[in-house]
């Protein structure tokens, strides 16, 4: 090994081969990390039982300066959860059918290579990380991050049910058919939830989502207001009565939410909708939701088993991410705001 490349900065790549043509991303990942004077790029590749997140760390453990990870919704919430914190940034190449942490920072979905470039030429920016503690029936708990949202209650199942054929073949279209056959069984159940600093409520629910940041594919914005850079959850609980509330609820979030808001007589039939309170938005640092019988929990659209408690907090501005150079997107101006006010 020479001098040079003892002390050069060294990236690594983590991708899921089933999702990204490998031998084109490698080759461009080493020619960039070439043309920037890196050294040679570490190369990861998860497996069915390492989504990303021991890959990472292993990354991390071999002191690399920048990670790239390439690879659905799943692999970059896993790969997430081992960054956040470290302090070392992390690329997102999309690669997906959801891409939705790309999605809501308004990066590049189909120019993988300017997103290799911006880990060795781009800018970083702090974003926010959520964790959802949870208990199982059997009183074991696990930790996991997310990015985008978690939830627990219909959403959950509503992602359990979906089948995979149908989203290869769909997209993020096939969640409909999913959420179809999860309303036909679609019961409310008690829960009692707390946001710090607030009192805690009783409340016969049909899910609990947890938003890091609120745009799904398709142009649905499920909770609008939710920024990835904030130091803050943006919080929905779902109360419709009856599966016909699931319409309004629906009618909210794809209508409402997605076309109202962005003409201003739409945002004055808004506000007179607010008698409607099939969902509850509130906002904090953290909810705990527990519940009497355990309910399915989904991380950025993954199924994560069944739970009697989630606690969810967050890890304010603990994961770097890379973007293009001069690269905005509206979250991202508002940390900028933020951190020159400081
Ligand atoms: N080496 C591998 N061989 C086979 N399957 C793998 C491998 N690595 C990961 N997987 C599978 O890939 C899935 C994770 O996919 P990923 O999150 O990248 O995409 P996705 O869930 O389809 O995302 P999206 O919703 O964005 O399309 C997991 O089901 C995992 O078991």
């Amino acid at each position: 090994m020479t001098e040079a490349s003892r002390t050069a900065k060294r990236a690594a790549l983590v991708y899921n081969p089933i999702k990204v043509d490998a031998d084109a991303l490698r080759a461009s990942t080493t020619r960039h990390a070439q043309d920037a004077g890196w050294a040679e790029p570490l190369f990861f590749e998860t497996t069915v039982e390492d989504l990303g997140d021991e890959v990472a760390r292993e990354a991390l453990d071999a002191g690399v300066d920048a990670v790239l990870v390439a690879g659905g919704d799943g692999t970059v919430r896993a790969v997430s959860e081992a960054m956040s914190g470290s302090g070392v940034p992390l690329t997102i190449v999309p690669s997906g059918t959801g891409n939705l942490l790309a999605r809501n920072l308004r990066l590049p979905l189909d120019d993988s290579d300017t997103m290799v470039r911006a880990t060795f030429e781009g800018e970083t920016q702090p974003i926010d990380v959520g964790f959802a503690r949870l208990r199982r029936g059997d009183g074991e708990t696990v930790e996991h991050a997310f990015v985008v949202m978690g939830g627990m209650g219909l959403d959950a199942a509503m992602i359990a049910n979906t089948s995979g054929d149908l989203k290869k073949k769909v997209g993020w279209v096939a969640y409909v058919d999913g959420a179809a056959r999860s309303l036909v069984k679609a019961r409310p159940f008690p829960v009692m939830y707390q946001v710090p600093g607030h009192r805690m409520h009783r409340a016969n629910v049909q899910s609990v989502l947890i938003a890091n940041c609120g745009s799904l594919p398709a142009g649905l914005e499920l909770i609008p207001e939710a920024s990835i850079a904030d130091g803050e959850l943006d919080i929905a609980i779902f109360q419709p009565k009856n599966p016909l509330g699931w319409l309004l609820v629906w009618r909210r979030v794809a209508w409402d939410n997605s076309v109202l808001r962005r003409f201003r007589a739409g945002r004055e039939i808004l506000a007179l909708r607010t008698r409607d309170n099939s969902i509850r938005y509130t906002k904090g640092t953290g909810i705990d939701v527990a519940a009497s019988a355990p309910q399915p929990v989904q991380l950025d659209g993954d199924e994560f088993g069944e739970a009697t408690h989630m606690a969810v907090r967050i890890a304010a501005g603990s994961l770097l991410v890379a973007v293009p150079e001069g690269h905005t997107s509206p979250a991202l101006a508002a940390v900028r705001a933020a951190l020159a006010a400081d």
